[in-house]
Formats: structure tokens, C-alpha cells, sequence
């Protein structure tokens, strides 16, 4: 390399640069040293916060044992993180607008948007099903990979296969880039090397410690045209799966990274440029703690809301039955049109009219579209628990 000083000691957490030509100019594109890095992280200074996020992970997974109901926090929360993780991408749809789109009420946002966040809802499923039957692998990521840009604007990037054309990140052009990631020549041989450290077992790293090490990997590598966050936070909770960390994939980094998104950025360009893992593992432990917190409150907090409005379901005495099999549904659709209600209750127009006016006069739920037609009804405090942290950014943040 240029300009290296040949007396300073060499920092072999750092990968080497390559020339290579791109959209007509010269650009160094640099390739990571495989991992674990080497000297090896030194984790003393992490192990508190280490031993915090774990607890915090074990009391998390341990809802699927407490909660009756996990499914469908399960079944709702990766819907969230869809809607989140496609805003960091620049999306403005809101979880509504996903659970509008589709219960085939109309969304609030163009369709392009909502397609992108369902398209990402079938990712993770997808990929979580897959995973009964094939290791976490490349072949997995390229085809949660496939499934992330079915359609809308994401069709045109190649979904599912590797990049054959070099990408850069930050900047304009290849050239006033802030990062370039390695060439296609040599991708084959980075990727191979993460897949292989996805299953090793001689570092004897913890789970959660390896977890951040893909996830920065991954992300340094940029092997796809576009979906590499996406696809690289959904890894995270994939790997900690694998790991058996967590029975149920319940940990989802995307509003942590969305609110230090700045933060998070910069300690990527540092593993890089300084070989600071151990800062970006602080920083990633800390998301998984207070994520983990977030979520097992979250939890809580719906299955005391379901039990509360049960109760007073039950205590007003009249039309008892047909009441409580809307908010059973309402519990997996909280968002729903009373047609539909009438189709999955199997019960009559005439009585789910009755039932909802019944739910409405409680407070429990409220006609969303203010129209006559087409009228779809939400569990009002259900969505909002489930909304926390789900407004949009003002675009250009
Ligand atoms: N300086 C950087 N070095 C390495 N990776 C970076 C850097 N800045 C951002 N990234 C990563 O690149 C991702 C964006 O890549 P890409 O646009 O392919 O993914 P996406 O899923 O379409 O977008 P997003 O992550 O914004 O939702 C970021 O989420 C982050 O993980």
C-alpha cells in the first residue's frame, strides 16, 4: 500500500486494498481478513455488558414458555420489524398500512412502499421455515435475498443472486465513495470464509459475540446490488436462532440501529479502518440488551391488555359470546373489515355489526376509514403498543 509507514506495526485486523475500475474511474476496494479477528477480541472489557444482554435474551426467549399467546406476538412483531427495517431503507409505510394492505384494505401510502414491507414479512418467514430443513448458508441468504426483491423496485437489483458489478457506499460516484467494497473476483472467496466461520466451533466466542461479527461482516462485504441491511440485521437474529440463543426469532435490531443510525454507521467504517471491534460489540451488545427489554416489556404489556379487555368483555354481561370470538380474532388481525370478520368468525353480518358496536362502546375498537363502505376496524390499543417506535422519519434523516 502507499504511504504505509514500514517502522509502525502492522494491524492485522485490517483486511488489503485492491485497485479496480468502476463507472470509468480507479477506486481501492478493500478485502476483509476473514474472521474471528486476529489478535483475538479482547472481551474482558465487554463482559458485563455481555452477561446484561444475555439475561436480558434468556428472559425474552423465555416468554414462549410464559405467554400463551406467543404466536401471535411472534406473528405480529415480525411484521414490525418489517415495517421498521424498510424504513431504514426509506420507505414511509407504517405497520397500519401493512396490516391494510393486507386485509385488502386500502393502504395510506403508495403501493410500491407496502409491497416492499410485505415482500420483506415474507423474507423473514420464509427464511425462518427454511431453516428446519437447510443449515444457515449462502444458499439460505441468496434466497431470503430472492424473496426480499420479488417486486416492486427491488426486482431490477438481481434478486437472489450475487453482485456481478461493483457497488460502492456513501458518495456520489465511485470515486468520492466512503467505502468500496471488495471486487467481484474476489467475493466467491470472502463469502465462503463468512460461511464457514457461521459454523465453527474452535474460537469458543459466544454466540451473541459471533452474531456482531457476521452482521459487520456481512455488511463489509455488500455482496448484493441492494437489501444488504436488510438482509444482514435479519442474520443476526437467524444466527442466534441456529445457535439455539433463541427458541423463537424474537429479537429484531432494526429500531435500535434506526435510532443510532449515525452511530452505527460510524463504528462499521471503524472495524474497517482501525480494526475497533470491540467498540462496534459494545454498542451491539447494548441494542441487543435494550431491544431484548423492549420487546419482553411489549409482551407483557399485550398479554395484559388481551386478559383486561377479555374481563370486561365478559363482565358486560350481554351478547358474551359472540364479542369474545371478535377479540379472539382481533388478537391475530387487529386491523380487519367487518366483512372479513363475518367470513372467519363464521358468524352473521347482522351479529358481527352488533359485536363490534358492542367492542367500539368499550373502547376496545374504532372504525378506522370513517367511510360507510368497506369499513375496517382496529384494536386501537393493541396497534399502538405494536406502533411504538414505528413513525416514520421525516425524510432526510
Ligand atoms: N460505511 C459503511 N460500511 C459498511 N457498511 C455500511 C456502511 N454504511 C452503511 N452500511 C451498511 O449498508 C447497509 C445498506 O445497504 P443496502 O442499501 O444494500 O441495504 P438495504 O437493506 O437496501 O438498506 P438499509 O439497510 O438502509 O435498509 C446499511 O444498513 C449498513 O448495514
Amino acid at each position: 500500500m502507499d504511504g504505509v509507514d514500514q517502522t509502525a506495526p502492522v494491524n492485522t485486523r485490517l483486511g488489503r486494498y485492491v485497485e479496480t475500475s468502476t463507472g470509468g474511474e480507479n477506486v481501492r476496494a478493500y478485502i476483509p481478513p476473514a474472521l474471528p479477528p486476529s489478535p483475538p477480541i479482547d472481551l474482558l472489557p465487554l463482559l458485563e455488558r455481555l452477561s446484561a444482554a444475555e439475561r436480558a435474551l434468556g428472559r425474552l426467549d423465555g416468554i414462549t414458555v410464559l405467554l400463551p399467546s406467543h404466536e401471535l406476538f411472534l406473528y405480529m412483531y415480525v411484521r414490525k420489524e418489517a415495517v421498521l427495517s424498510s424504513q431504514i431503507e426509506g420507505t414511509q409505510s407504517t405497520l397500519t398500512d401493512l396490516l391494510r394492505f393486507e386485509t385488502d384494505a386500502e393502504a395510506g401510502q403508495p403501493i410500491d412502499d407496502v409491497r416492499e414491507v410485505s415482500n420483506y414479512v415474507d423474507a423473514m418467514m420464509f427464511g425462518l421455515e427454511r431453516m428446519k430443513e437447510l443449515p444457515l448458508s449462502l444458499r439460505l441468504v441468496r434466497e431470503m435475498h430472492e424473496r426480499l426483491l420479488q417486486s416492486g423496485r427491488g426486482a431490477a437489483m438481481s434478486p437472489g443472486e450475487f453482485r456481478r458489478s461493483q457497488n460502492w457506499i456513501g458518495g456520489t460516484r465511485p470515486g468520492n465513495a466512503l467505502y468500496v467494497p471488495p471486487p467481484v473476483h474476489e467475493l466467491n472467496g470472502v463469502l465462503a470464509a463468512l460461511e464457514q466461520f457461521l459454523h465453527e466451533e474452535t474460537s469458543h466466542l459466544p454466540a451473541l459475540i459471533k452474531a456482531g461479527l457476521i452482521h459487520v461482516q456481512f455488511e463489509t462485504i455488500h455482496p448484493f446490488l441492494d437489501g444488504n441491511g436488510r438482509i444482514g440485521r435479519l442474520l443476526v437474529t437467524l444466527y442466534l436462532c441456529t445457535r439455539g440463543v433463541l427458541h423463537k426469532p424474537l429479537l429484531y435490531l432494526s429500531l435500535y440501529l434506526k435510532t443510532y443510525r449515525a452511530e452505527y454507521y460510524r463504528l462499521l467504517q471503524a472495524v474497517r479502518e482501525e480494526g475497533a471491534w470491540e467498540a462496534w460489540l459494545q454498542f451491539f451488545l447494548e441494542g441487543v440488551e435494550q431491544t431484548a427489554n423492549q420487546a419482553f416489556d411489549a409482551a407483557m404489556r399485550i398479554a395484559d391488555l388481551f386478559r383486561q379487555d377479555r374481563e370486561r368483555v365478559t363482565e358486560r354481561g350481554e351478547r358474551v359470546g359472540s364479542a369474545l370470538r371478535l377479540h379472539d380474532f382481533l388478537q391475530r388481525n387487529p386491523l380487519v373489515t367487518a366483512n372479513r370478520l363475518g367470513q372467519e368468525t363464521g358468524l352473521s353480518a347482522p351479529t358481527v355489526n352488533v359485536a363490534l358496536a358492542d367492542l367500539e362502546k368499550l373502547g376496545i375498537v374504532a372504525e378506522m376509514t370513517g367511510k360507510k363502505r368497506g369499513r375496517v376496524f382496529g384494536y386501537t390499543a393493541y396497534l399502538r403498543i405494536l406502533n411504538e417506535g414505528t413513525t416514520p422519519l421525516p425524510t432526510g434523516l
